[in-house]
């Protein structure tokens, strides 16, 4: 894509704002765009997709052009060096000096880079990821698949549709779409169509939710007329599909400490049609409120606040946000969160930790952590749960983990874990009716989809 000379400036002028790392970067491109009324949309996506593409690639454009080369420079170096441009359309943006330095750098080696560069990664990331055992070959893999473009995944909200219907629909506007190989909910559309107005989504026939993410409400095994918390609702990604596949029905705590979040929660609840969420702001993980349901949960989530690491492709910016300081401040929190949450969970309940992150130190460190000290609980594998759903899915472990290159997600962690039923022999791997999967739980029909049948 050839920018514009407004474009152009505008791309200087959102990294400005961006590279002090100050706030996520979507936030500093979302309030540019409402200052600067004069760009249409789409200037908007040539900029946005620039700057995204430059914060992928800026451990590369930092190595060719110096760490403080700025915009101008790297800008240039991720048109030659990284996406080889040939020189007729660098000519149509570029000055004849610029040109001889793009000549230059489409020339390197990218062999002689660090390794860290080569994977689009910083140094602090490939030095933790090295540090879990990982070989150069994995680190340039999940590096680089992180550095690509995310496809746009929607999840059909059995409440109100079938995603075989939702996909018709979509079809038929030509949106170019297809169903997820993963998830019985889950439509992966190409190319980044805006859906914000569509009227099918004002509907809440459908929410925006990587597969990733989708599958771990399949994961938490829940069933109508439950009790359920998610812990760590946030915005309630998980929380709908948690609800959509209890049918509005039982009890869904979302809890969170962001009042903010939980509020942004609320628009999202009212299209979904769903009437058993209840958004509860608590102080911390230790909460009283919390006490009062020691115990009485079926499952409980916990999506833990995390690196993002796993997210990189739509967060670039988190490379630079993060760092081994916030990671170990988070570590402690994530444990500390688990343990609080597993109190909730009744006996032979469920309790599903998980994270958007890469790193085992976030992930199944927190889990083995727990265990040992936990006795009372037990990990279930992934790999029986999702075979039970018929979800043919590739894993090398007991725990989920997924990665762009291997799943085409995000990169999600999860693991399930269960409480020991008291004196009783451990429980099976699913507590429901034998041959339920979550799937089943999608209404006969569309009337029925509507039904709050608490
Ligand atoms: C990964 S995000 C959750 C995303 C959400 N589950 C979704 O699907 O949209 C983690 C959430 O944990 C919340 N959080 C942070 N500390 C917490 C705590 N001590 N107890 C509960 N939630 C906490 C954050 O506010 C954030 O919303």
């Amino acid at each position: 894509m050839i920018l514009t000379p407004i474009q152009y400036d505008a791309v200087l002028e959102a990294l400005d704002q961006i590279l002090p790392f100050s706030a996520p970067a979507d936030v500093c491109m979302s309030r540019m765009f409402r200052e600067n009324k004069r760009l249409g949309a789409r200037d908007r996506t040539a900029i946005a997709e620039t700057v995204f593409a430059l914060l992928r690639n800026l451990p590369k454009l930092k190595w060719v052009a110096g760490d403080d080369a700025g915009g101008r420079l790297w800008l240039l170096a991720l048109h030659s060096a990284v996406e080889k441009r040939n020189m007729k359309e660098l000519a149509t943006t570029y000055r004849e000096n610029q040109l001889d330095i793009a000549q230059k750098w489409k020339a390197l080696d990218w062999n002689t880079a660090p390794l860290a560069v080569r994977a689009n990664l910083t140094e602090w990331i490939v030095e933790a990821l090295q540090a879990e055992g990982r070989s150069e070959e994995e680190i340039l893999a999940v590096g680089n698949s992180l550095a690509h473009n995310a496809a746009l995944d929607i999840r059909a909200n059995i409440l109100k549709t079938k995603r075989d219907t939702l996909l018709e629909q979509l079809k038929a506007e030509e949106f170019p779409a297809e169903a997820t190989p993963y998830s019985p909910w889950g439509i992966r559309l190409v190319g980044k169509p805006n859906l914000a107005r569509h009227p099918l989504f004002l509907a809440g026939n459908f929410e925006v939710q990587d597969e990733g993410s989708q599958l771990l409400a399949i994961l938490t095994g829940v069933k109508r007329g439950q009790m359920v918390t998610d812990f760590c609702a946030g915005a309630g990604g998980k929380t709908l599909a948690i609800g959509a596949v209890m049918q509005s029905t039982g009890r869904l705590y979302a809890f969170d400490i962001s009042e903010k979040r939980l509020a942004n929660l609320k628009p999202r609840l009212a299209r979904s049609g769903l009437s058993n969420v209840q958004p509860q702001l608590i102080a911390s993980e230790h909460d009283q409120k919390i006490k009062r349901l020691a115990g009485k949960m079926d499952a409980v989530l916990v999506d833990a606040p995390c690196s993002g690491l796993g997210t990189l492709r739509r967060n670039p910016d988190l490379k630079y946000r993060q760092s081994p300081k916030s990671v170990n401040e988070l570590n402690q929190l994530q444990q500390s969160i688990l343990a609080s949450a597993s109190r909730l969970v009744k006996a032979g309940g469920r309790l599903v930790y998980a994270t958007c992150s890469i790193l085992d130190r976030e992930n199944k460190e927190v889990v083995d952590a727990f265990l040992a000290t936990h006795p009372d609980f037990e990990r279930i594998d992934v790999r029986d749960l999702l075979a039970k759903e018929k979800i043919e899915l590739a894993l090398t472990g007991t725990d989920l983990q997924l990665t762009p290159m291997q799943h085409g997600t995000d990169g999600f962690y999860a693991a399930v874990l269960q409480r020991k039923a008291a004196g009783a022999k451990p429980a099976p791997a699913d507590a429901a009716e034998e041959g339920e999967t979550v799937a089943d739980a999608v209404p006969a029909t569309e009337a029925d989809a509507g039904a709050d049948a608490e």
